[in-house]
């Protein structure tokens, strides 16, 4: 969450006149004592505690000009305040818990009360098409309807073995790529771009049932990326007051929504056409593999709803590549970036893919044969949680936590990554050691049913639907790209481990690592 004060100052100082800006300043002082009125005279909630903060903003200037992401912010104050506070940030009310016990008592013993999603900012709203998506819905029948249809559509064991075929073409072009780079470049590659393209490929594959070119891909890719910037929280949307001084960023918003939909609709409307013509059922056909979308289209939403509009199509399309994309690639970028640094994992793992898999290439069906393959990705996502926050939680009504009232439309926010880092569950918990998932006794659950320990998931009814996708994803890239090449440094060069903060936590320098190609031939699998 990065909120700026720039685009308010030039606002208010900018050249559109004084009158202007005398009319803004007016409305500002007349609004804000509206609101201290209206605040003042609310009756007395026993929140969790948190730092003083100022009248009607609340803690936002604090945030705002600490020079830290957010995620540092709270890393501080949870030395202070422990595992929950409350930040006030302008009208928004953030009850923060950092502490797996009680993320466990909220989200798995409470867990019908806190599967809320809070409002949405307005940007978001309109990105989402009024919350119609997995991700933003509220907790009832509409989330229920989609969730059920992501999982059964796409996420099932059955239709992550149908798709197979789309990992082996994404993967196998992704080694191609790498080998082109390292042949242009003195055997230097850049990891997180590469990975990146080939998650997002698959992805946007599955949604639409075929190969998609390379320039269809990186537009889409592109495209996504820039909402994912615009979607970031602004300081308006923590003092709405503030609004009218934004009214210019609409057109931009307005704008890139348009482009979203020109880049994906067509794809949608070529799906369509071949469903029409049934070109999909006939034998042999390039259109005859399943795709998410055909799901989508002949979805019956509740409420009724009746079927998604296109508008809401291409929402729910957009969600799968932007919650599916950066996770997997940043768990990826963190994997790789241990394994240039410890040579002896890197051979363990190398080893073991030698002795189960043998000459040919790995495949998702091995991966549940592959121990120490597994117990590498469990440790990269323990000590580098793609997230180091869920996606934001409310309640369904009001209620108490540890004695503490937490307000329906509050937002209740999970910070995992110091959960991970917890000396009491993680014995040296920032040294990177595979083999702590393979000590007998020491098996996670990473769904955090029995016990939270780890979340990088999180857990209960609101988990990560994708959780097997998502790790089959990353064990079998990582194993594809150890089984191919030798990785290591590139000449001269320590490996920075410093993060920070995008959408997801990120390497600060993005990883550049020497690859050489391991001499056993690696056999075609059979399709
Ligand atoms: C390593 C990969 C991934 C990680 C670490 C990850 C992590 C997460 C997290 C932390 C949440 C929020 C849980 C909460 O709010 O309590 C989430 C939600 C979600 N993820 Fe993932 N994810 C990954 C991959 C994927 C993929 C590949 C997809 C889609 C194909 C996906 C789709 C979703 C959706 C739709 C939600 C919203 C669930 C809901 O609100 O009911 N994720 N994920």
């Amino acid at each position: 969450m990065e909120v700026g004060m720039k685009e308010v100052w030039s606002e208010l100082a900018g050249g559109r006149g004084s009158y202007h800006r005398l009319v803004c300043v007016g409305v500002l002082v007349v609004s804000l004592a509206v609101l201290y009125l209206k605040i003042s005279r609310r009756p007395k909630r026993n929140l969790p505690p948190g730092p003083k903060g100022w009248p009607l903003v609340g803690n936002l200037f604090q945030v705002i000009f600490a020079g830290k992401s957010f995620i540092y912010v709270v890393r501080d104050l949870r030395e202070k305040f422990g595992s929950i506070f409350t930040l006030k940030m302008g009208q928004k009310t953030l009850i923060i818990i950092t502490c797996p016990e009680v993320a466990h008592e909220a989200l798995i013993e409470k867990g019908t009360l806190f599967a809320n999603r809070p409002p949405d900012t307005p940007t978001k709203m309109y990105f989402s098409a009024n919350k119609c998506s997995v991700n933003s819905s509220e907790y009832g029948s509409v989330w229920r309807t989609l969730r059920r249809n992501m999982v059964s559509e796409m996420l099932s064991l059955t239709r992550i073995k149908d798709f197979s075929w789309i990992r082996q073409w994404a993967i196998d072009r992704l080694i191609q790529r790498l080998e082109d780079e390292a042949r242009d470049n003195q055997g230097s590659v850049r990891v997180l771009a590469n990975v990146r393209f080939s998650v997002f490929s698959i992805l946007l594959c599955m949604c639409f049932g075929k190969k998609l070119g390379e320039d269809v891909i990186t537009h889409v890719d592109d495209v996504m990326k820039d909402i994912l910037l615009i979607v970031e929280p602004q300081i308006h949307d923590f003092l709405p007051i503030l609004r009218p001084l934004f009214a210019r960023q609409w057109k931009r918003i307005k704008e890139l929504r348009r482009i979203q939909m020109d880049s994906i609709l067509p794809l949608v409307n070529t799906r369509r056409a071949v469903l029409k013509a049934g070109a999909h059922t006939q034998a042999g056909s390039p259109d005859g593999a399943h795709a998410y979308i055909d799901s989508l289209m002949n979805l019956e939403l509740p409420e009724g709803r009746g079927k998604p509009t296109d508008e809401e199509l291409v929402t729910l399309c957009s969600e799968l590549l932007t919650a599916g994309t950066d996770t997997t690639s940043t768990a990826l970028e963190w994997a790789m970036l241990r394994m240039v640094m410890h040579q002896d994992i890197q051979e363990t793992l190398y080893q073991e893919i030698c002795d189960v898999v043998g000459d040919r290439k790995v495949e998702g069906k091995d991966i549940e044969n592959l121990p120490y393959l597994n117990a590498v990705v469990k440790e990269t996502l323990r000590r580098h949680p793609p997230g180091h926050f869920v996606l934001s939680h409310a309640v369904t009504q009001d209620c108490k936590l540890r004695g503490y009232d937490i307000p329906y439309k509050a937002n209740v926010e999970f910070y995992t990554a110091w959960m991970s880092f917890d000396p009491k569950i993680w014995p040296d918990p920032m040294t990177f050691n595979p083999r702590r998932f393979l000590d007998p006794g020491n098996e996670v659950d990473i769904t955090g049913n029995k016990q939270v320990k780890m979340m990088p998931f999180g857990v209960g009814r609101r988990i990560c639907p994708a959780l097997g996708l998502g790790t089959l994803h990353i064990n079998l890239i990582l194993a594809r790209m150890v089984q191919e090449f030798h990785w290591s440094c590139r000449d001269g060069e320590t490996p920075d481990i410093s993060e920070k903060f995008a959408f997801t936590v990120i390497m600060k320098n993005p990883l550049q690592a020497s690859i050489k190609k391991r001499s056993r031939t690696l056999m075609e699998v059979k399709p």
